[in-house]
């Protein structure tokens, strides 16, 4: 794979429909494929594989245990087993890959104006694959995602990966199948504590892992997400990839972050929906024929970029004693030590974080940014300019930006409003957000609904670049409500911001030092903010950039402090979820009608489960289940310490001049 041959970019990107433009469908589809596979794979068969986990030592000390739990017969047991094999198990045929192919190289060439590919990224994949078992770990935001790596892994004969898949898919018809057959494994959603099942999962899992069947891809986010903000990972998975290594049955594992972005988002209007509260269209394979109007549409270009492997071996050095592992017997259950809990959590927020930091951004994202803080709508000049100023600074703080070269600032603006054109308009050179199509609204709640749906689905595209100000956004909000100059006063504060939005921003977990450090000294290069050594003070020409950092961070702050208040003037101490998503919701509309709330992000349903995990962390709502279902116990006097932690010496009230 050399650069000339694909035709890299300047970036180390390069456009791989290109070349499938000037090619036949079909001789694509029928192009000889020859991967090099990993050098300690044993070469099994996707039934070889199932039969070693049903006979496996580790299933039948399982069944003993359950045997001796219940009074379940053996056989009955495993034949319980092999009917969750049957319903998990994949069946990776390279006919089907094949004929998937033919079906999506029409498909993306037809709504994608290029897809993006890093060059080197391929490389060292191409290398990784050959020496150590890999994980493949993207970033999920789009069904598209699993289509288009499983794509380019047969487009440069790189071997074909089976793939974590949740339960609905399975249910697709044919498509379902077709799915199993091009590498899909199907999980069930919430395993709780089913014994059997999660043996069974998590012996395929390490099967696969331990034989170097094919490279493992899953999406360690667990779900799309529907802001398109990264979401908090799931741990589940990742625990059961590494024990292969912990129990030294494989010398090393090659973790690699997949950072996959769009231009424009197929499912962001469904997306902003959901998160208004409209459930989820079931998949099913009706419904994915009726969705077909959407690949009319042109979704811009798209970047996958493939991080550096991580090396697992290299990773737990210093970190974790596994010889201790390799006391226990291999084929014996082994329950993590809260060391070994705490490594995963970090390595999965790590993951997470590498992905952030190959993201792709485009001139939408910051014209979305500049945008949420215009809502009234904002002169077409008066957007460059502002979108050319946070380009610099996007820039200083280390975004990966693609900027059309040879374009002219105004052309880069005019088509992505034209590309957006389901989120923007452009009426006597002023642009506005659109609302949806359909009638007018007949109650002021359908007038809202609509309004909220349109800022949603702008703000998903700012939320694609919110990682690269999070941390200097945290320091400057900290700046301004802490009691001194003083960098502890700072600091503190800045920590109640981290640990408050902890699910709405993904932090690792024990680094609010390097995460303070990080946002003081990109401030501090951008010439924002000045430190002597126990005071940091905004420099005269930095008071532009910490209004604006603050703005960003204004919409969060704003719809955590409605939540709160939810909480506090709510007559019940307790609340079911589902009683808590429907009341919130029209406590929030009643607010929004009234004018005394004015952010519509404050409807989203991520944002108000974020809020309640950052209680429950925080020890101001309890959980219990009771019939299945979760209820929140919430202790008032400290939700309203939180709150006015929050609220103390922040001005909520940014005047509009002062905004970006
Ligand atoms: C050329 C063109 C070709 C094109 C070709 C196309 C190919 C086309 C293929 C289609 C492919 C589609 C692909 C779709 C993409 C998705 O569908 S993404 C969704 C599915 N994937 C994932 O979710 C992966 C990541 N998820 C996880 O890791 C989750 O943890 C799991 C494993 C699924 C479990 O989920 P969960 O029940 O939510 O569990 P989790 O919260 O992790 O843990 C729950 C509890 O179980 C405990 N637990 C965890 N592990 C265990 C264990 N082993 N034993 C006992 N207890 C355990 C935990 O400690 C936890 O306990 P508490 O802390 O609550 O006390
Ligand atoms: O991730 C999935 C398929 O891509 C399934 O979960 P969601 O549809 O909830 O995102």
């Amino acid at each position: 794979m050399s650069a000339d041959a694909l035709g890299a970019e300047a970036d180390g990107f390069f456009d791989m429909l290109e070349e499938r433009r000037r090619s036949s469908d079909l001789s694509y589809a029928f192009r000889s494929f020859n991967p090099l596979p990993y050098r300690g794979a044993t070469d099994i068969s996707a039934s070889t594989l199932n039969r070693m986990v049903l006979e496996s030592q580790y299933l039948s000390y399982v069944i003993q245990e359950i045997m001796l739990e219940s009074d379940e017969p053996r056989e009955m047991l495993l034949e319980e087993a092999s009917a969750l094999l049957d319903e998990m198990s994949q069946n990776l045929q390279l006919g089907f890959i094949r004929l998937l192919g033919y079906a999506m190289n029409k498909v993306f060439k037809s709504v994608f104006s290029s897809i993006h590919v890093n060059e080197d990224g391929l490389t060292r994949l191409q290398q990784a694959i050959q020496e150590y078992p890999v994980i493949l770990l993207p970033n999920h935001r789009s069904y598209m995602d699993f289509l288009v790596l499983s794509y380019i892994m047969f487009t440069y004969d790189l071997s074909i990966p089976v793939i974590a898949a949740g339960i609905p898919l399975m249910g697709m018809k044919l498509i379902g199948e077709i799915f199993r057959r091009s590498g899909a494994f199907f999980i069930r959603r919430a395993i709780g504590s089913d014994k059997l099942y999660w043996a069974v999962l998590s012996e395929y899992v390490r099967t696969i892992v331990r034989t170097g069947y094919a490279p493992l891809e899953f999406y360690i986010e667990g779900l799309r997400s529907r802001t398109l903000k990264s979401l908090t990972p799931k741990l589940g998975m990742l625990h059961m990839v590494l024990e292969p290594f912990f129990k030294g049955e494989v010398f090393d594992i090659s973790l690699v972050p997949i950072s996959i972005s769009y231009e424009r988002v197929l499912e962001e209007s469904l997306l902003a929906h959901e998160l208004l509260g409209v459930p989820k269209p079931k998949e099913t394979t009706g419904a994915l024929l009726k969705a077909r109007t959407v690949l009319k549409e042109n979704y811009g270009c798209m970047h996958v970029f493939f991080g550096n492997p991580v090396s697992v071996r290299d990773l737990v050095k210093g970190k974790i004693n596994h010889r201790q592992y390799n006391l226990v017997p291999r084929d014996l259950p082994m329950k993590p030590s809260k060391e070994m809990q705490e490594f995963v959590s970090g390595l999965a927020h790590t993951i997470i974080r590498l992905q952030e930091r190959n993201v792709v951004l485009s001139a939408w994202n910051l014209m979305a940014v500049v945008l949420l803080q215009n809502l009234q709508g904002i002169d077409l000049d008066l957007l460059t300019q502002k979108t050319l100023w946070l380009r610099r600074l996007a820039q200083r703080f280390g975004a990966h930006l693609r900027w059309p070269e040879n374009v002219s600032d105004s052309e880069v603006m005019s088509s992505s409003v034209s590309l957006h054109h389901s989120v923007v308009r452009c009426e006597g050179g002023r642009v506005y957000l659109v609302e949806e199509e359909g009638p007018g609204p007949v109650t002021q709640e359908e007038g809202v609904f609509k309004q909220a749906a349109a800022v949603l689905m702008c703000a998903s595209y700012r939320n694609q670049a919110v990682h690269v100000f999070t941390r200097p956004a945290m320091v400057a909000v900290a700046m301004t409500t802490a009691a001194s100059h003083r960098t502890d006063d700072i600091f503190h504060n800045f920590t109640f911001l981290l640990e408050l939005f902890s699910n709405e921003f993904v932090v690792i977990p024990g680094q609010a030092v390097q995460d303070f450090e990080e946002g003081c000294s990109l401030l501090q290069e951008s010439g924002v903010i000045g430190r002597s050594d126990e005071e940091i003070y905004v420099k005269d020409n930095g008071q532009e950039t910490i209004i604006f950092l603050r703005a960003i961070l204004q919409p969060f702050i704003e719809s955590y402090q409605v939540v709160f208040r939810y909480l506090c003037e709510e007559s019940s101490q307790t609340l079911s979820e589902k009683m808590f998503s429907t009341n919130i919701r029209s406590f929030i509309m009643k607010l929004l009608i009234s004018g005394e709330v004015q952010s519509y992000e404050c409807l989203s349903s991520d944002l108000h489960k974020n809020v309640l995990s950052a209680l429950l962390r925080m020890d101001a709502v309890t959980k219990t289940k009771v019939d299945d279902q979760n209820e929140f116990s919430v202790n008032k006097p400290a939700v309203k310490k939180i709150w006015d932690m929050l609220s103390h010496g922040w001005t909520p009230q940014i005047s509009v001049d002062a905004r970006l």
